[in-house]
């Protein structure tokens, strides 16, 4: 049958790559490795982030860019020092047709040296600001890790936002109304739980300032994952990039400006499925589902006069016709030569929230049938309250789905004072919040020394995969009580230095 021949729960990365594509979000773009060929259900869910996320970032006053995809080795120079680090990324053009390149050039991993040039270029005076341009693109990193669709791709669409401002603190508040909005689509659109905050010295984007960023928890593997990140740049860039505006204070004097840049990519997708998606296949929550409801047709048999056949296909017209009244994204499924049994497992592969089964006895009760996509629970609703009740009922959907992954991230997230419960903890599908020092060494060997030859995932090829040890995540916005300054020990016992703060650690993607 084409099921997912896996199970979520024993194989959970064979499982993944199945869904993704027996549902057909994706296909793998078998020509390359690391590329993936992104299908109608999967753009219909990016096109409905991007349209939410774009809505907002207008309204904030930022306009839409779009630069050329290749930056030269002349530009690169100019931020080689973080750049270095991400080399062995870079994709190169060294040839057009038969004929070399002069000068090979780059296709951009991100934007920032392909883009800064022209910020010193444009923004002279304080009235420039804040400038704040955005793009939605798509961008190539030569992974060298596995890459795996939505997640670690070596082409991935996003969204890269660029702004600049005049002093820190409003370049401050820029970054968290993003996060915030980075937030809003994970929470509100996908059903997903994140916990908001920033990244350790150790985690943050090398050419940064400070990085804040949303991240999220799969159960399944009790794995953390980056979500979406928004980076105060401070003036780094612009001085690498000589962005600057006369001081409105004093003349003749100049001001570096102050830059945010931000980042939201098709990993929510990704992210998404491997929350809420089941061994049936994929669940969608039913805000960003292309189709909503399916209507399916039931009852019929060989002896089904053709009148009642007739009838019944009237009235799913116009129950079709009642829900898409009342904003119900809708689709019948009225395909000959297939069982309903079939139709069934069909449209709970691809995801859809909710089913409506119709034949001769719901119409002679005046009902129909539903059946919800995340529980599986069924019901009746009368024919007359469709249209108000279907729309109820997917809200109520969408709320439960949050409910349910929120219950999970916050009883696996265990907020921790005893260093020997750590591994455990890991190895039992958690992450942690702990007292940490904030120091980059200390962090590392906290990599090394949470490794665990007990814990072993399989890989997308069924072989066990090295142990990880735990990752910084992030410092979470929301600290615990209990810390008390200059008296609190980081909990790293080789470490013995005074903790900071509460920072959240797991394994993670
Ligand atoms: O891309 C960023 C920072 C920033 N870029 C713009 C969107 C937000 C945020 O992601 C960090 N970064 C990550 N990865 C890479 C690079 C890199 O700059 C450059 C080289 C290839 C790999
Ligand atoms: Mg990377």
């Amino acid at each position: 049958s084409n099921g997912i021949s896996v199970k979520k729960e024993e194989s959970f990365s064979q499982w993944y790559q199945e869904v993704v594509t027996k549902c057909e979000l994706v296909e793998y773009y078998t020509e390359i490795s690391g590329f993936y060929i992104l299908r109608p259900s999967s753009m219909y869910v990016w096109n409905t982030i991007r349209a939410w996320f774009q809505s907002r970032i207008e309204q904030m006053g930022v306009e839409e860019t779009s630069f050329p995809m290749f930056l030269s080795s002349k530009s690169l120079e100019k931020e080689k020092e973080h750049v270095e680090g991400f080399a062995p990324e870079l994709a190169w053009v060294t040839k057009a047709g038969d004929k070399d390149l002069e000068v090979p050039v780059a296709v951009r991993p991100t934007s920032e040296a392909v883009m800064y040039p022209y910020y010193a270029k444009w923004i002279r005076s304080h009235r420039d600001l804040p400038f704040r341009l955005n793009q939605w693109n798509s961008v190539v990193r030569w992974e060298a890790k596995q890459t795996t669709p939505f997640l670690r791709a070596r082409e991935f669409m996003w969204q890269e936002g660029h702004t600049a401002h005049l002093t820190e603190q409003l370049a401050e508040k820029e970054v968290l109304e993003i996060l915030e909005l980075y937030a809003g689509v994970y929470e509100q659109l996908l059903a997903v739980p994140v916990v908001r905050g920033r990244k350790t010295e150790n985690e943050k984007f090398a050419g940064g300032y400070w990085t804040s960023t949303c991240e999220g928890f799969i159960p399944s593997t009790g794995r953390g994952i980056q979500g979406a990140t928004s980076h105060a740049l401070g003036q780094n860039f612009s001085k690498m990039f000589d962005i600057t505006v006369e001081d409105p204070n004093q003349k003749g004097e100049k001001i570096f400006v102050w830059q945010n840049s931000w980042g939201l990519s098709t990993r929510v997708i990704g992210v998404m499925v491997m929350i809420h998606s089941d061994n049936k296949g994929l669940v969608l929550p039913p805000r960003v589902s292309k189709f909503q409801v399916v209507i399916i047709p039931v009852g019929l048999t060989a002896k089904t006069t053709t009148e009642v056949r007739e009838n019944l296909a009237k009235q799913i017209q116009d129950l079709a016709g009642s829900l898409k009244e009342n904003g119900v994204r809708t689709e019948v499924d009225n395909r000959e030569g297939y069982t309903p049994g079939f139709k069934f497992a069909d449209w709970e592969m691809k995801g859809v929230p909710l089913r409506l089964e119709f034949g001769p006895k719901d119409a002679a009760n005046s009902v129909v049938t539903y059946s919800r996509r995340d529980t599986g629970l069924k019901g009746t609703i009368p024919l007359a309250e469709v249209g108000s009740q279907v729309p109820v009922l997917l809200e109520k959907i969408q709320q439960d789905m949050y409910d349910k992954a929120n219950e999970e991230f916050t009883s696996h997230r265990l907020t921790l004072t005893d260093w020997a419960e750590v591994v455990p903890a890991l190895n039992n599908r958690n992450v942690v919040v702990i007292p940490f020092c904030g120091e980059p060494s200390c962090e590392e060997r906290i990599k090394e020394t949470t490794k665990s030859d007990e814990h072993r995932e399989l890989g997308p090829d069924g072989k066990p995969q090295p142990s990880m040890g735990m990752k910084s995540l992030c410092i979470p916005f929301d600290q615990p009580s209990g810390l008390v300054q200059g008296e609190t020990k980081c909990l790293n016992p080789e470490c013995g230095s005074l903790a900071k703060s509460w920072v959240m650690f797991g394994r993670s993607y």
